[in-house]
């Protein structure tokens, strides 16, 4: 299945007093991880930022918000405004977990469940993860015709994702459906970064692994 690559990197990271797209672990920043992860599992990436943060300059390809910082249903919408493919997978930059396995894992299923709905039902329009009952709409694969209704909620300023994410036609992914990707990977997959105590404990992590 051809598919985008979308980083989600428009963050103000108020909470962690720094770009949390700049964060580095193992000597590499959070955005260059994530893009080289996404690289391996898509055709294109492309890194959304809130306006010009500059990113593009490390010979990534990035585009600026529509509705700039409206938080990151404006990444979603911009990321697949710029996308050729009719399936994107997202992930935010602020998720040090995520691995390879966890990307196709979620690509394979799109394309089984999309490929298996009945005639009378509706297209499938986005798989996201779901952990212990939680949903995560950062880490999951949408297709480009959510486009209309994201750019809807954005104009008219209901921008809670699952709220969004309850009007369309969206399957959730659970560790069940990830043959091959273990409950402690799909758990850490959807971790992210808020504040200086959560990067401190990822570095610990990763200092133990
Ligand atoms: N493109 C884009 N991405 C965003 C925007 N707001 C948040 N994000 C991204 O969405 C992900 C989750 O962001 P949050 O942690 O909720 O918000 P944040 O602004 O980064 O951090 P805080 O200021 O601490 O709330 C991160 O990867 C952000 O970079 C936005 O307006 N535009």
């Amino acid at each position: 299945m051809e598919v985008t690559g979308i980083i989600i990197a428009g963050g103000r990271s108020s909470r962690m007093g720094q770009d949390k797209a700049l964060l580095e672990i193992e000597g590499a920043t959070m955005l260059e991880r994530t893009y080289i992860t996404l690289q391996q599992a898509t055709q294109r990436v492309i890194v959304v930022t809130r306006d010009d943060q500059g990113y593009e300059q490390d010979s990534m390809e990035a585009v600026s918000d529509i509705y700039p910082g409206m938080g990151p249903l404006s990444g979603i919408h911009a990321g697949l405004s710029a996308s050729t493919t009719e399936w994107g997978i997202v992930v935010a930059c602020d998720m040090p977990f995520v691995q390879l396995e966890v990307l196709q894992a979620l690509l394979v299923l799109t394309e089984k469940w999309a490929a298996s709905k009945g005639a009378a039902e509706s297209p499938l329009q986005a798989v996201i993860a779901s952990v212990a009952g939680r949903m995560h709409p950062l880490l999951g694969v949408y297709h480009r015709s959510v486009l209309p209704s994201a750019e809807e909620r954005l104009r008219n300023k209901r921008l809670r994702l699952t709220e969004w994410l309850e009007t369309l036609n969206v399957r959730y992914a659970t560790i069940a459906d990830m043959p091959g990707v273990t409950e402690n990977i799909w758990h850490n997959a959807v971790f992210n970064m808020n504040n200086p105590q959560d990067y401190k404990l990822v570095l610990e992590q990763f200092r133990k692994d």
